[in-house]
């Protein structure tokens, strides 16, 4: 289609049509409105001209022919083309409807792949974890092996000593046979040796009540009281031998009553199985009754009584002072008894006396407390005297029980210790009411005493035991079957000097008594 461009004069509008971008033939087509057409190429024919006008618009419809028939041909090749591009859609279409699908597949797969992404960063994110736990364990493996060597070390350092130590345990059970051997050897020795030491023991007693008895069965310890205000170098009437602690000597001038002879001086001696000067400790005094103490751990009766004049010092003798250096006889008997025994196991009496009670006792505590007790009980008194005069006579009595559960053996004693109440004069005492009533009374048991030891001394073939309450309740020390020890204490004081002679020829006469020997109470 050819067209000029000076003949060109459009009058209506132009349709342009363009073919898809997609498709096999890309074509443009113009199409001219038919009375723009009527003019291109033709020039203008006058009116009259039909002939002319005829021949051009045959012209002209051979033209249109033509071309009509080029537009069928192209509106064939056209059809064709759209049959193919339809073709073609349907084919695009197909494969758009594929490509969809297969978008759909992708995105499933997409989706699938974002979840093994997901499960992958999460599987990555354990792997990470996973190695460094592996990191870790590695390190631990690296110490355990470090550990494993040491220990493989040890063990065999072990294993060596094992084999050490087993052969120092063949040599120790070697040796435990031979000290077997050897303590089979000791314990028939110690066998042997215990019965040599229980025989020993036997002689020991035996020896020891011998000693006793050739000391003699009533014994008498003289002690004469430190002066208790005033230089002791002033007392001049009693008199120790340096070197004889078993002799004293009472000495006194007397003058003359017409003035016509020389003063004389008298001289009194005593001997006793001790006497102790007034420097004599309290642990002094009881090393010697110790023995008297042992005898009753032996199963004798053993009875200790002092004996004095008021003021004596017969209860610090016995009982003494609060600190364990003044304690007297009582405390340190139960002392020494304590150590030895454990247990008490009750009291079977044969002298029973009115208002007298008998206590178990367990340790030494217990047996104090009675002490004290008793003493809460016992009358005391300011005399003229004595400040704390003991206005009664105090009796304590220990039964022991012992048993050797080897032997099958027994032995039963009793130990009687007693602080009398002092003797004392009338007139010196300055007693009266019930004070001169109780110096009577004590006087009088005294007295009684005296009568029982003086019929002993004579053999005589009645004692009077039952004279007073005293000698009833002392008649097993002194004339049965016991070991008996008598304090005679003496005081310093010049004034006392009447009283001192008395009780020490009191003690002189006890010293002679022979009782009979005692025997120990075995089973
Ligand atoms: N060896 C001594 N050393 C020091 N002081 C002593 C000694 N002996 C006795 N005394 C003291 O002398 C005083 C009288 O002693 P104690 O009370 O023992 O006499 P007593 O003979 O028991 O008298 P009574 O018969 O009146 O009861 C007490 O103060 C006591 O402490």
């Amino acid at each position: 289609c050819s067209f000029s461009a000076k003949a060109l004069r459009p009058t209506g509008a132009a349709t342009v049509a363009v073919a898809p971008a997609r498709g096999i033939a890309k074509h443009i087509w113009l199409i001219c409105p038919l009375s723009a057409a009527a003019g291109l190429g033709v020039s203008r024919r006058p009116g009259w001209d039909l002939k002319g006008k005829v021949s051009d618009m045959e012209a002209k419809v051979q033209n249109y022919q033509s071309k009509i028939k080029s537009v069928n041909l192209e509106n064939d090749h056209l059809k064709d083309s759209i049959t193919k591009a339809q073709k073609h859609k349907a084919e695009i279409e197909d494969e758009n409807r594929g490509l969809k699908k297969r978008l759909g597949d992708c995105e499933e797969e997409l989706e699938r792949l974002a979840t093994v992404k997901d499960d992958l960063a999460q599987t990555s994110t354990e792997r990470d974890g996973l190695k460094k736990d592996l990191s870790k364990l590695s390190e631990e493996h690296k110490v355990l092996e470090g550990l494993r060597d040491h220990l493989e070390s040890e063990l065999r350092n072990i294993q060596t000593q094992l084999a050490i130590q087993s052969s120092t345990l063949r040599q120790c059970q070697d040796s435990l046979k031979e000290s077997q051997e050897l303590v089979r050897n000791l314990e028939e020795t110690v066998a042997r040796q215990r019965e040599e030491l229980h025989l020993g023991e036997m002689e020991r007693r035996k020896l020891h009540n011998t000693i006793q008895e050739l000391k003699g069965n009533i014994r008498v310890f003289c002690r004469v009281r430190p002066l208790l205000t005033g230089n002791q170098s002033d007392v001049l009437h009693i008199q120790l031998p340096a070197h004889d602690n078993k002799a004293l000597t009472l000495a006194k001038t007397e003058e003359s009553h017409t003035g016509r002879m020389a003063d004389t001086q008298k001289s009194y001696n005593f001997s006793f199985d001790r006497v102790f000067g007034p420097r004599a400790t309290q642990r002094e005094v009881f090393e010697e009754i110790s023995l008297l103490v042992q005898s009753a751990l032996d199963g004798y009766n053993v009875c200790c009584f002092a004996y004095g004049q008021t003021g004596s010092g017969k209860t610090f003798t016995m009982e003494g002072g609060d600190l364990e250096d003044l304690w007297g006889v009582i405390p340190r008997a139960v002392q020494q008894i304590f150590k030895l025994f454990v247990c008490w196991k009750g009291c079977n009496n044969e002298i029973t006396v009115t208002n007298l009670t008998y206590q178990k006792v367990n340790n030494e505590d217990e047996v104090h407390n009675l002490i004290m007790l008793a003493n809460q009980n016992r009358s005391t008194a300011r005399t003229g005297m004595n400040d704390h005069s003991s206005r009664s006579h105090s009796v304590f009595q220990l039964d022991i029980e012992g048993q050797n559960s080897d032997r099958d053996t027994k032995c039963k004693s009793v130990l009687c210790l007693v602080d009398l109440a002092g003797s004392e004069r009338v007139q010196k005492s300055q007693s009266q009411g019930d004070r001169f009533k109780e110096m009577t009374a004590i006087n009088s048991s005294l007295t009684n005493l005296g009568i029982v030891i003086a019929a002993l001394a004579n053999k005589e073939s009645f004692i009077p035991y039952r004279n007073s309450k005293l000698t009833y309740l002392l008649q097993n020390c002194l004339g049965g079957n016991s070991k008996t020890l008598m304090f005679v204490n003496i005081a310093p004081e010049e004034e006392s000097f009447g009283e001192s002679l008395n009780s020490l020829r009191f003690a002189s006469k006890v010293n002679d008594c022979v009782i009979g020997t005692a025997s120990a109470n075995r089973k």
